[in-house]
């Protein structure tokens, strides 16, 4: 069993292909092999959160994830735990390997409780086995009650494989008020400790979209069971392998970017993405100010060289195009498409080229036939994928995955869709999620700062997925080593990143 952190990649499976694991692992183990191991591990990590548990409430829904808490149960009841266990089953039609739980939970002594538990506390522990990867519709009655207590209580939870309602590919739920009441009781600073057994295979969906609020801790055990025979829908993103410069370098080994964006009451977000290329690590950063007015230098950061956009010479640069940009940036695109080495596409720029065919017409054009001939890497937002797409935000989260790389085949491109769970994807990629991050990037200039630390990556030369995957991992992990009594600045995040 093993605790997942953001110290180590992770190959993650949809649904489809945990099934075709779970079947030819049935297939070749004798019965209940499976659901017997997933509840021992269950009970395991149980015994490990609540140790001093008085009560464990364990809520078992209709399907073989309400068998794996039958399982832990009668490990629990075993050990001295008198776990409460209710079920939503009916012995008619549970599956053989919830029903022979049933039985080796009985023969434990396990009673079945009619109700569950009232006044639980911060020591006792629910275990939440309603739904699985089966979860079909959104939860009604006795179930959705069920998870709502969850939500409300203080006791910690541990879910086992999934939050129960959650879609294990997409990290949504089928009505959101789960999520919803998860995150406004986080927010509100009184959310229960939760926890996630992830049964043998790690799914996409608890990494992003609702699922890292939804899943808290997540744990993952693999039943034993080798995952190599399927192909990941996507890789939980793990650090960069960055070695030391070598000495005989000197600034033109590194790169230089050229920052392009800051109309008219917008250069902060130009500088900003500027500031985070030359803090990580651009040879030279050139910013050009959409902004007429705009000044000459900027004395607080002088490396930095203001110059006019249409003086530079992008054929051997990195562009950071579009921070700021507002509509001024669109007649600039066509140049920073045709001529740029190496491009990162954010903000205003990315917008206008949701309504300008012409300009999709040139960034396709970028792509050579090997994909990396000039790297150009997207970084929307949900509401800016939107509009690439032709879709509404809302589609866009109900599947971050597929959004990203419905994206990656419409431009050709490297795309970076952020959010809670950044999807990275590329072109004959398995996508990446990252695991770094927290809402404390909800703030002005952050993205812009992602920008600038993508640029000075592709200005050195690693290729664009890695670029971007490395950047966003970096970016999100300052944002966690953020010390708590200090507000998060775009600013300061800029000049701490490397
Ligand atoms: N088999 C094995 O070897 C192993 C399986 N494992 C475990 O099994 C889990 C998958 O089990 P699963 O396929 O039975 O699906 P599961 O998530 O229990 O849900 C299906 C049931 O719920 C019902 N249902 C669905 N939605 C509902 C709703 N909203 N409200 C109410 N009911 C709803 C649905 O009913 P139906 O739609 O048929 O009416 C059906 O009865 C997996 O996540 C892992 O935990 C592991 O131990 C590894 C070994
Ligand atoms: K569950």
């Amino acid at each position: 069993m093993l605790r997942i952190t953001p110290d180590h990649p992770h190959p993650l499976f949809d649904i489809a292909a945990t099934r075709r694991l779970e079947q030819a692992a049935t297939a070749a183990l004798p019965p209940h092999t499976l659901m017997q191991r997933a509840g021992l591990a269950t009970a395991r990590l149980a015994l490990a959160l609540a140790p001093h548990a008085r009560t464990v409430w364990i809520a078992c829904g209709p399907g073989n994830n309400g068998g794996d808490g039958l399982e832990a149960a009668a490990h629990l009841q075993r050990w001295g735990k008198q776990p409460v266990v209710t079920w939503l089953g009916d012995e008619a039609k549970a599956p053989a390997d919830s029903l022979a739980a049933l039985a080796r939970a009985r023969q434990a002594g396990v009673v079945l409780a009619a109700a569950p538990p009232t006044a639980l506390t911060r020591q006792d522990l629910c275990i939440d086995a309603l739904l699985g990867i089966g979860s079909a519709r959104a939860p009604e009655g006795r179930m959705a009650e069920w998870i709502a207590r969850f939500s409300r209580g203080v006791a910690p939870v541990l879910a086992v494989d999934l939050p129960s309602g959650m879609n294990a590919d997409t990290g949504t739920f089928a009505t959101n008020p789960i999520a919803e009441s998860a995150i406004s009781i986080r927010a509100a600073g009184g959310f229960h400790a939760q926890y996630t057994l992830s049964l043998l295979t790690l799914k996409p969906g608890l990494f992003t979209a609702h699922g890292r609020d939804a899943a808290g801790q997540v744990w993952f055990h693999d039943l034993g069971v080798d995952s190599a025979a399927q192909t990941p829908a996507a890789i939980l993103q793990g650090p960069p392998l960055d070695g030391p410069r070598a000495h005989a370098t000197h600034k033109g080994s590194y790169g230089d970017v050229a920052v392009i964006g800051g109309a008219p009451g917008m250069a902060g977000a130009a500088l900003l993405a500027a500031c985070a290329a030359l803090h990580g690590g651009a040879g030279r950063v050139f910013v050009a100010l959409l902004d007429p007015q705009a000044m000459p230098v900027d004395t607080s950061q002088p490396e930095l060289m203001l110059r006019c956009a249409s003086s530079l010479d992008l054929a051997p640069m990195t562009a950071v195009c579009g921070c700021g940009g507002g509509d001024a940036v669109r007649h600039l695109l066509p140049k920073v498409f045709s001529t740029a080495a190496h491009a990162v596409i954010d903000a205003d720029a990315l917008n206008s080229i949701a309504t300008d065919t012409q300009l999709q017409t040139l960034l396709r054009a970028r792509t050579g036939r090997d994909g990396s001939a000039r790297a150009t890497v997207l970084t929307p937002h949900p509401l800016e994928a939107a509009r690439l797409l032709g879709a509404s935000a809302v589609q866009i989260q109900a599947d971050r995955l597929g959004a990203a790389q419905q994206l990656v085949e419409r431009f050709g491109c490297v795309v970076v869709l952020k959010g809670s769970g950044t999807v990275i994807a590329a072109p004959g990629q398995v996508a990446a999620i990252n695991p770094t991050g927290n809402a404390r990037l909800a703030t002005a200039g952050t993205g812009d700062v992602l920008a600038g630390m993508i640029g000075a990556r592709l200005a050195a030369g690693r290729p664009a997925f890695q670029a971007a995957c490395e950047a966003v991992y970096q970016h999100g992990l300052a944002a966690d080593r953020w010390p708590e009594d200090r507000a998060l600045t775009a600013g300061e995040l800029a000049a701490a990143n490397r």
